[in-house]
């Protein structure tokens, strides 16, 4: 739920301008867009596009090289000052990465993975209490009880999906960030993860920023879009929009490179290497 005092018809993520700069690399160039509060944006384009370079940015992993980030009404474009501004900027932006096999403790269970965010964002809750939202927020993402004291090994790639997004949701935040959060997973646990997260969304009235070079997937998931190329945005709009009537050449380049039933891998070459160009 938006905090006493937020402003409701302010964007709950604003980036304006974002520039970052690796050396003599231009990840993000000129970066710009607004995501309402229970939107949803898609930010699509091809590897090394700089779509994780503006993530990393928006959860504080990376500092820009210019350009300012706003959410929920307050500015993130610097360090936070210490611990307490670190919890509060959790809780409105959490992310879930492509592999969360990386970022899920081996040693440690499914439930002790997630009672570790509550205990860091709700340090004045029991045990007790703990454990039931625990047990709550495993159900939410789909796990039964066993698959919730279960260690990350012993879970599919989809359940370990779901147990990062559990973990993502125990910080209760304003913004989920998706890191080609799906791009792993098989055709038919995709769509199922797919589901759940359309389901959670309407359940917990979330804002998403979906990052994925699959447009199929960014189709289902986002209202807005905005399509990334050399660092720069190149086209941006509705997602139907921009998937089904791409304006931008490159955009039209991206879509032809998507397989699809029957799809021709000369003409995939012969995009892949137009793209490279
Ligand atoms: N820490 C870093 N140091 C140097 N260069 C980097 C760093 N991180 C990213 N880059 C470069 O910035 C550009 C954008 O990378 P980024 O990972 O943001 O793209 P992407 O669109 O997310 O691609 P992918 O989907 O493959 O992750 C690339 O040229 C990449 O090599």
């Amino acid at each position: 739920m938006p905090e006493a005092g937020v402003n409701e018809s302010e964007p709950v993520l604003e980036v304006v301008g974002l520039r970052k700069t690796f050396g003599d690399v231009v990840a993000v160039e000129e970066v710009s867009f607004a995501v309402r509060r229970g939107g949803s944006l898609g930010i699509v384009g091809e590897s090394g596009s700089g779509k994780t370079t503006v993530a990393k940015m928006i959860t504080g992993q990376e500092r820009p090289t210019a350009g300012t980030i706003r959410a929920c009404g307050r500015d993130r474009s610097t360090p936070a000052r210490g611990g307490s501004e670190r919890r509060l900027r959790g809780r409105e932006v959490q992310i879930v990465f492509q592999d969360p096999y990386s970022s899920l403790d081996p040693r440690q269970p499914v439930d002790r993975a997630i009672d570790e965010v509550l205990r860091l964002h709700r340090p004045d809750w029991s045990a007790a209490e703990r454990a039931g939202r625990v047990a709550e927020l495993v159900g939410m993402v789909g796990l039964d009880q066993r698959q919730g004291s279960a260690l990350p090994r012993a879970l599919s790639g989809g359940q370990r999906q779901r147990v990062a997004i559990a973990r993502a949701l125990a910080a209760e935040p304003e913004v989920l960030i998706l890191d080609e959060s799906v791009a792993a997973l098989d055709v038919s646990i995709q769509a199922q993860v797919l589901n759940l997260l359309i389901d959670l969304r309407e359940r917990l009235g979330i804002t998403y920023v979906l990052i994925s070079h699959d447009l199929a997937v960014v189709r289902q998931l986002t209202e807005t879009v905005v399509v990334m190329h050399h660092g720069a945005v190149v086209e941006r709009g509705r997602a139907e929009d921009v998937l089904d009537a791409p304006q931008h050449d490159y955009t039209r380049r991206l879509r032809a490179s998507v397989p699809t039933p029957g799809w021709d891998l000369a003409a995939v070459r012969r995009t892949l290497h137009a793209t490279a160009r």
